[in-house]
Formats: C-alpha cells, sequence, structure tokens
C-alpha cells in the first residue's frame, strides 16, 4: 500500500515514536519515558473557576518537571532557589500512565437490545489516515486524524480537532476489535489505523498536536532546525584556529560566580549546548552584575532567571519569547534592565555575548521613564540608551555604534517602522505589552513582522482572561506554540469554554478541564505573575478608605428631576435604543461630581442644532429651572457637591498637618480636572497636571517634577485613563480618587501609582463616592461577584460593554435618600455604623502571594475588594467616627459613612 499525503506518513507514525516532549524539557535520555501529568495531581481544580481556568499558570505541582537538572542550576546555588524545592515536589506526583482505555464507573456500562454487551462508556481512541472510499490497491491517504470509538458509536476528527465523520449503531463487537493496521470503511471515509491514543493524550489535546502541520513535536524539531543554522551566529563569530583558541583561554566569567550573593544564571543543559554552542566554547558562568543584585529584591532576582531562562530557549525547545505579567509597582522595569546588561556582556558560551542590540517599545508616556529607570540602575557610563521622539529620529541610532538599546512608542513605531525593520534587534521588549492582544491591529501587525526571536511582553493586567486575547499575546511572544488559531479554537477554546456551560455534561466538563490544564501548562513555561503581595513588605503602610459624602441639596434636587424625565422612564420600559440608558447614566455622574458639569451639558445642547431630534431633550427638559436663575457655573461653589465640599477640607488638613506630603488627585474626565484645578487656584495650592491633551515629550519631566523633593507643587492633577498606566508618582502620599470607573481596573491602576517602591510616606487613599447615587451603584458593581468576575481587569473594557436588565437600570435609577450607605446596607452586617472594627481577619483564607503558589487568583491584588472584604473592613457612620485618624475627623461632617482598611500598619498613622 502506497501511503502519502497524510502529514504522519511523511514523518512515520507519531504515535509510534516517542510521546510528544513537553518543550521545555531540554534534556531527557533518549530511552527515558516522558513523565505525563498524574491525575492525581488536581488540575481539575486550575479550571474549576469559570475564570480562573489559568490561575495556576506557573504552579510548579503541573510545570516543574521541565525544570533545570540539578547539574544545569548548579550556579545559582548561592540564592534561596525556589526551583529546586518544586523539582522535588513535581518529580514524587509525575507519573506515567499506562491505560489506553477509560473505564467510567462500572455502572454505566449498558446492554443493547441484542443482549450485546455494550459499554457506551467505554471510549478508545485512535490515531489514523483517512481517504475516500476506492477499490485502488495504492490508496492515496487524504489527512490524519483521530477516530474516537464510544459504545456502537464513533467520531473522526481532523486535526485541527474538526469533525469529518460520525457514525452510529456499528456493531459494538466489530468496534471493539480495532486495532492498528486494521483498515475499514466507516462513515463514508476508508481509514487505516495507525495506532491508539491514550485517553491522557486525548483529552490534553496532545494527540492532535502530534503529526499534523501544527505539531509541536514537529514546530520545536522546526525551530531546532533553524536555531542551529543561526542561533548566536551574528554575535559570536570565529574566523581562525587561533583565534578560537585565543577566545578560549579568556573564557572567564565576567564577575565572580563564588562570591557571596552572586546571582548566577542556570547553565544550559546538554540538549542546549549540542543545539547552540556551535563552535563548541566552553560554557561559562553568567553572572548577573553585583552593582544591580545588590539592590534586587528577590522576586526580581527569580525573575531574571525567568526571563534568563526563556530567552536562551531554555524552557521551551526553539523558541526565546517569555511574558512578564507581575502585578504593577513589581519593578518588571528593573528586570528587564538586568537582563539587557547582563546579555549584552556575557553569555554562556565562552562568555560572548548574547545580545548586540535591544529594542524597547513602551506607550509615549513611559519612554522617558525608561531611559530614567536605565540610568537610575546603571548610571549613564555603562550602556547608551537612544530615545526616539520628535527630535530624535532612528536614523541617528542606525548610524551610530555606540547605543545598544533603543526605546521607542507604540505611535513612533509605527511611523518608523521601515527604518526598523533594517536594523537587526536581538532582543524586542513590548512594554504594557496587553495592547497586542488583537493581533490584527496595527501595532501588533507591526511587531509581529520584525525578525527579533527574542521577545518579551511585560503588563501588569493578567493575559488569561479571554482565551482569544490569550492566544494572541502567547502567539506574539512564541508563534506557533499553540498550533494555528483555528485548531488553536477547536483543541483548547470550544471544549473549555464549553465546559463552563451550566448545561455541560461531566464528560465535557472534564475535558475542558484537562485542555485548560494542558494550555496552562504549556504556556506557565513561559508566563510568569507575582502579585503586590511580594513587596509590601518593603512599603510603607497603606491606610486606604472608602468615604461615602452627603450630596448637596441641589444635587438631590437635580438628581430627583433626572430621574423622573421621560428619558430615564422609558429607559425603564425599554423604549428607548440601545444607548440611551448611557446618556442617562453619564449625566448622573456629572451631577455627582458637581453640578455645575451638568448645567454645562444643558445649555451646550439648548444651542446644539441637533436639540431638537436629541433624546437629550427627553432628559434635560426643564432641567435648568431647578438652578438659580443667576446660576453661572465658572462661579461655581463647593457647597454645591457633596465630595468637592469632602475634597476641599481633605486638602486643607493635608496641607495642615502633612506639608511635606504632596497629594495626587485623580478624575476620569478632563472637566472635572478643570474643577479640581480652579479649586487649587482658589485656595492658593501649587499644582501640576497630566491629561490626554499634554505633550508626550513633556510628560517624564511633569512626573519628575513633582516627584522631586524640591517641587512645590502640592497637587499632581491626573486624568487617569489618560495617562495613568505605568506612571509612578512617589512623590505623593496622598491619593484622592475622585470619581469612579465601571471598569475597577482604572481605578485600581491610579491607586498603584503612589503606594511603590521608593515611596517613604505612609500612603493614604481615599476613594470619593456621593451616598444613595449612581456611583454607589458602579462600585457595588465593582466589587459584588458580578463585577469580581469575567475581564473586569482589563484596561480596555468601558461602560458600553456592560448589558443591564430592566431591573438592573430600575436599580441604577434609584436614589437612596435616607440610606448612610447603600453599600453597608447590602452587605448584611449587623453592625449600626458605629465603629465597627471589622470581622476578625483570622477567619479569612490565607493567600499565598505569588503566581508560583496557590489561590493566586484570589490574592491578585489587581482585583477589587470583594463585598465580604468590605466587610473585614473597619466601618463606621459620620456620626460614630470613633478613631484618631485626623484627616477623617476633619471632613467627618459631609461624611455619612466610612470605611477603612490598612495594609502593613507597622507604624503609627
Ligand atoms: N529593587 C528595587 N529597589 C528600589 N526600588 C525599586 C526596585 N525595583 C523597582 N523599584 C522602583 O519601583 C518603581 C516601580 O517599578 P516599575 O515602574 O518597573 O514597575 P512596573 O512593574 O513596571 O509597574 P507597572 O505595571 O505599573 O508599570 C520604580 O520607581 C522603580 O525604580
Ligand atoms: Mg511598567
Amino acid at each position: 500500500m502506497r501511503r502519502s499525503a497524510a502529514p504522519s506518513q511523511l514523518q512515520g507514525n507519531p504515535f509510534k515514536k516517542p510521546k510528544f516532549i513537553p518543550p521545555a524539557r531540554s534534556n531527557p535520555s533518549p530511552n527515558e519515558e516522558v513523565p505525563k501529568l498524574n491525575s492525581d495531581v488536581k488540575l481539575s481544580e486550575v479550571a474549576a473557576n469559570k475564570n480562573t481556568f489559568l490561575q495556576s499558570q506557573n504552579d510548579p505541582r503541573i510545570c516543574s518537571f521541565n525544570l533545570p537538572t540539578e547539574e544545569s542550576s548548579r550556579g545559582i546555588n548561592h540564592e534561596d532557589n525556589y526551583r529546586e524545592k518544586y523539582c522535588l515536589e513535581a518529580s514524587a506526583k509525575t507519573t506515567s500512565d499506562p491505560h489506553h482505555t477509560v473505564h467510567l464507573a462500572p455502572k454505566e456500562i449498558t446492554v443493547s437490545k441484542g443482549q450485546e454487551e455494550e459499554p457506551d462508556s467505554l471510549v478508545k481512541y485512535f490515531s489514523v489516515v483517512w481517504c475516500k472510499p476506492s477499490k485502488k490497491k495504492h490508496k492515496k491517504w487524504e489527512g490524519d486524524a483521530v477516530l474516537i470509538v464510544k459504545g456502537k458509536s464513533f467520531t473522526l476528527k481532523d486535526l485541527e480537532g474538526k469533525d469529518i465523520g460520525r457514525g452510529i449503531g456499528y456493531k459494538f463487537k466489530e468496534l471493539e476489535k480495532i486495532e492498528e493496521g486494521q483498515t475499514m470503511t466507516i462513515g463514508g471515509k476508508e481509514i487505516e489505523v495507525m495506532g491508539i491514543i491514550s485517553p491522557d493524550d486525548f483529552n490534553s489535546g496532545r494527540c492532535f498536536q502530534l503529526g499534523g502541520g501544527s505539531s509541536a513535536a514537529l514546530r520545536s524539531s522546526q525551530a531546532v532546525k533553524k536555531c542551529f543554522s543561526n542561533p548566536f551566529k551574528s554575535v559570536c563569530k570565529l574566523s581562525s584556529k587561533e583565534n578560537r583558541q585565543k577566545s578560549f583561554q579568556n573564557c572567564k566569567p565576567r564577575h565572580d560566580p563564588y562570591a557571596p550573593n552572586s546571582l548566577v544564571m542556570p547553565r544550559p543543559d546538554n540538549n542546549h549546548q549540542w543545539m547552540f554552542s556551535k563552535n563548541c566554547f566552553p560554557v561559562v558562568d553568567v553572572v548577573i552584575d553585583p552593582h544591580l543584585v545588590f539592590h534586587l529584591r528577590p522576586h526580581q532576582k527569580e525573575g531574571i532567571i525567568f526571563l534568563y531562562e526563556c530567552v536562551m530557549g531554555m524552557r521551551v525547545n526553539g523558541k526565546c519569547g517569555a511574558i512578564l505579567a507581575d502585578e504593577m509597582g513589581l519593578g518588571k522595569t528593573l528586570q528587564c534592565i538586568s537582563l539587557i546588561w547582563t546579555l549584552q556582556c556575557q553569555g554562556p558560551y565562552g562568555g560572548k555575548p548574547v545580545i548586540k542590540k535591544t529594542l524597547i517599545v513602551s506607550p509615549g508616556s513611559l519612554v522617558n521613564n525608561w531611559r530614567k529607570e536605565f540610568q537610575k540602575w546603571l548610571g549613564i557610563e555603562r550602556i547608551k540608551i537612544f530615545t526616539v521622539d520628535q527630535d530624535h529620529k532612528v536614523e541617528e541610532f542606525t548610524k551610530s555604534p555606540f547605543y545598544s538599546v533603543l526605546i521607542i512608542s507604540y505611535e513612533m513605531l509605527l511611523r518608523s517602522l521601515d527604518q526598523i525593520k533594517n536594523i537587526k534587534f536581538d532582543l524586542l521588549i513590548c512594554d504594557e505589552g496587553h495592547r497586542l492582544k488583537n493581533s490584527t491591529i496595527k501595532t501588533a501587525t507591526a511587531l509581529i513582522s520584525l525578525a527579533c526571536e527574542k521577545r518579551i511582553i511585560l503588563t501588569g493586567t493578567p493575559v488569561q482572561n479571554d482565551l482569544q486575547e490569550f492566544f494572541a499575546l502567547i502567539d506574539f511572544v512564541n508563534p506557533g506554540i499553540l498550533g494555528s488559531l483555528p485548531s488553536y479554537r477547536k483543541i483548547y477554546e470550544e471544549p473549555i469554554i464549553k465546559s463552563r456551560q451550566p448545561s455541560a455534561s461531566e464528560e465535557e466538563k472534564e475535558l475542558g478541564e484537562r485542555r485548560a490544564a494542558e494550555l496552562t501548562c504549556l504556556t506557565g513555561l513561559f508566563v510568569l505573575r507575582r502579585t503586590q503581595e511580594v513587596i509590601n513588605k518593603y512599603l510603607p503602610p497603606k491606610i486606604e478608605n472608602v468615604v461615602f459624602c452627603r450630596p448637596g441639596a441641589l444635587q438631590i434636587e437635580l438628581y430627583r428631576k433626572l430621574l423622573n424625565s421621560q428619558a430615564v422612564r422609558f429607559c425603564l420600559q425599554g423604549l428607548l435604543e440601545n444607548s440611551s440608558h448611557l446618556i442617562c447614566i453619564g449625566a448622573l455622574k456629572k451631577l455627582c461630581n458637581h453640578p455645575c458639569l451638568l448645567f454645562s451639558s444643558v445649555k451646550e445642547k439648548e444651542c446644539s442644532s441637533t436639540w431638537d431630534e436629541n433624546e437629550e431633550r427627553n432628559l434635560y427638559e426643564g432641567l435648568i429651572n431647578v438652578f438659580p436663575a443667576d446660576y453661572n457655573p465658572l462661579m461655581f461653589t463647593e457647597e454645591e457637591s457633596g465630595k468637592l465640599q469632602v475634597l476641599s477640607k481633605l486638602l486643607a488638613v493635608i496641607h495642615e498637618l502633612c506639608p511635606d506630603e504632596k497629594v495626587v488627585l485623580v478624575s476620569n474626565y478632563t472637566q472635572t480636572l478643570n474643577i479640581l484645578q480652579e479649586v487649587c487656584k482658589r485656595h492658593g495650592y501649587a499644582y501640576t497636571r497630566l491629561d490626554g491633551q499634554t505633550q508626550i515629550s513633556q510628560r517624564q519631566q511633569i512626573v519628575d517634577g513633582f516627584n522631586s523633593q524640591y517641587s512645590s507643587d502640592f497637587i499632581f492633577l491626573l486624568s487617569s485613563k489618560a495617562g495613568g498606566v505605568g506612571l509612578n508618582l512617589i512623590g505623593g502620599s496622598h491619593l484622592i480618587l475622585y470619581d469612579i470607573d465601571w471598569n475597577p481596573a482604572t481605578d485600581i491602576q491610579a491607586m498603584s501609582r503612589v503606594w511603590r517602591d521608593g515611596q517613604k510616606h505612609p500612603v493614604h487613599i481615599y476613594r470619593l463616592l456621593t451616598t444613595g447615587t449612581i456611583e454607589e451603584k458602579i462600585y457595588q458593581r465593582q466589587i459584588s461577584k458580578q463585577g469580581l468576575s469575567g475581564a473586569v481587569v482589563d484596561l480596555t473594557k468601558t461602560c458600553d460593554h456592560i448589558q443591564f436588565s430592566v431591573e438592573e437600570l430600575k436599580n441604577l435609577f434609584t436614589l437612596h435618600e435616607s440610606s448612610h450607605c447603600v453599600t453597608h446596607d447590602l452587605l448584611d452586617c449587623e453592625c449600626t455604623g458605629e465603629n465597627h472594627t471589622g470581622d476578625s481577619l483570622e477567619k479569612l483564607p490565607v493567600f499565598r502571594n505569588c503566581q508560583l503558589g496557590t489561590h493566586q487568583q484570589k490574592s491578585d491584588s489587581l482585583k477589587p475588594v470583594s463585598m465580604s472584604q468590605l466587610k473585614q473592613w473597619k466601618h463606621f457612620s459620620g456620626d460614630h467616627l470613633n478613631l484618631t485618624d485626623p484627616f477623617l475627623e476633619r471632613i467627618r461632617e459631609n461624611v455619612s459613612f466610612f470605611f477603612q482598611n490598612i495594609t502593613n500598619q507597622t507604624t503609627a498613622i
């Protein structure tokens, strides 16, 4: 029989070959069975939570069988090596699975009408080749497939996971006897059985990775070949024997690996040496510059080892990408700088540098922050940095031999793509790289087109909430590792999503969980996320307050009027266009910030030509009459807004009690910032401002100015959406969130700007909400299950993405005038607001602080607090304030309720 087109026929039968080798297992001996995951290892836990299927990405129980051997990690024995510990744990838990059939509980075995024993639960899997039925002796096989036999029925799936044949009603005995080499006609296709697939290989999806064009084994072998032919060619060329001998003699580590506290990178194993050390250079220890090590936090040392292993292709065979998804403020920048500096000066083979040029792409507002961080950690002499801006073009970098690092914004990158493409970069770092989650957008396409193999994405946002976005990020750093998008969808996304439906069968649930676990395992090798807790101990205390401000009399009157408007009533009857409720919500939010904002909007609309047709007419009608006849929005008063009154008093007390401290004042709206700015002026507070309109080139200057101890600025006005991401505002130790966003990520991003490394003072955070209004509802949504689930951490998600039922809209459009705090009413708390000290914190489960452990998702500080966590906070009504907090004391008469939580309470406030 002639075998032709099926890929497995060209490569031989994969199921007769050694099984799929997990990519990072770098040196399995040829005869060694690759350990499979023991089902005892509770992989199902990983997927149990619908939204957290990848939460244990780096769970050592799953992945650590890929960790380096004792020999290969010898060099880092000066450090408390977290991996060694986990390696042992994992080896005890891994085992090979000899079974090829799945026997479910015997009670499921049924007897058919014909009394033929027909256990429906007995499922077998085979690798097959198929073609259309023909009488020809020499078959022309058209493709590989997976045959799934269950009872009397079967399904044939191609290697992209699509069903290509189905049949029922076969004789059980016929199907039972299927064996290797057998040919048969089934479902209109002729097949030949090539081998048996273990349930484990099927459930994990590995059988789809083998044999086909997207096979992981094939991919990695291709990648190996590619790397082998070109690994470090550009940086370590040797011409003559003489040169080589000379170089060999000079092969010494750049820094002493045995010095106390030295940080030494893992040595490459034999397999790596065979692939990459073409000139057979001796292996030399790569040692991080002690100057840097002195400053590094333990998690940063681990992060550098992780990044090193990834980009060196030591974790995933032939793949050199990584995602560092540490939470905000953990120092991703410093970890990358350490990596760049190390690879630029050193390498494991003869000490030759691994990289020459690095490209860093970041949001415009962070370009200069990168430069500053390089200077901060390495000084100006060690490394030459080039930042691209209006006056410094890429050409300058190209012409000069001095620069080794190019830093450019995403926007500039698009403009200079042609020049960038002509430069050979050995390392590409994309800061705030979650923007590449959509591979069709221009920036992503541009970056994908760059030839550089070593790619790192940095992001403070977890990457695993949306399976398609996850694919885009993974495929960017390690192209092809998850196969093609269609096959990824069939093999991972569809079963995982199906398994989360309430209607999913046990079988579907199990399959989804196994696929999720496999995906986790595969990607966890090069995705690392640690949470804020790892640096808490280096930070000063943080006092977080949620402050419920009583609305002003004018606000209440206007609020009632808006709720009685025709527009709101139509919304509640479902009579208006889809987006009408957004207009109503927008108006209520403006009113909460200050009535003058609403006044201006109404006046603006009245003058607009579209006023007559506009739905806003239904909303605003009669509203102007509620304002005093001579109302002038420019002459607004603080008393008209509950929050503004509180803010004004807060600023005064901070100014008075802490004259050396500064305040970051955040709003999502430019117009509101204008009001806040006016307040600063009226009180004579020196301020600086950064919003969407601020020139990118000026942003770092503004930040530096504020952070400087010599600056006279008291207040930093920040539009969080416009420029909050990635900024370090440690000059401020009080942060006031003036308004609330639907997306908790926006608020959390803003709040993380001050409580970070380098902060000297205790940090006070005030979140202002107007009691009983829509702001409370938005807050409740943030902290409720509904808000906590799903991709709440995605900064791009806006209110437009939220679907509201009429019931929810009714709740949104209700003003609770008599409650001190609707949020507290909802907590099921028995206290009456008399200085409740919160439920015992001991009752809370103890969460591990990094992804390498369990419960990672729960301790993720990017998640807003939950309702039950809020109940643990101290809380009290304004009337019962009985704390020594002088700041709260000063605002109590305008506040109906407080929640307070203190982290790191080591020193008195
Ligand atoms: N080991 C360290 N010692 C002292 N300060 C540090 C250390 N590591 C980082 N920092 C400082 O902490 C601040 C935050 O670091 P960085 O900007 O790199 O955080 P990040 O992880 O990129 O956060 P984000 O996700 O918000 O961008 C910076 O000012 C940085 O200089
Ligand atoms: Mg950053």
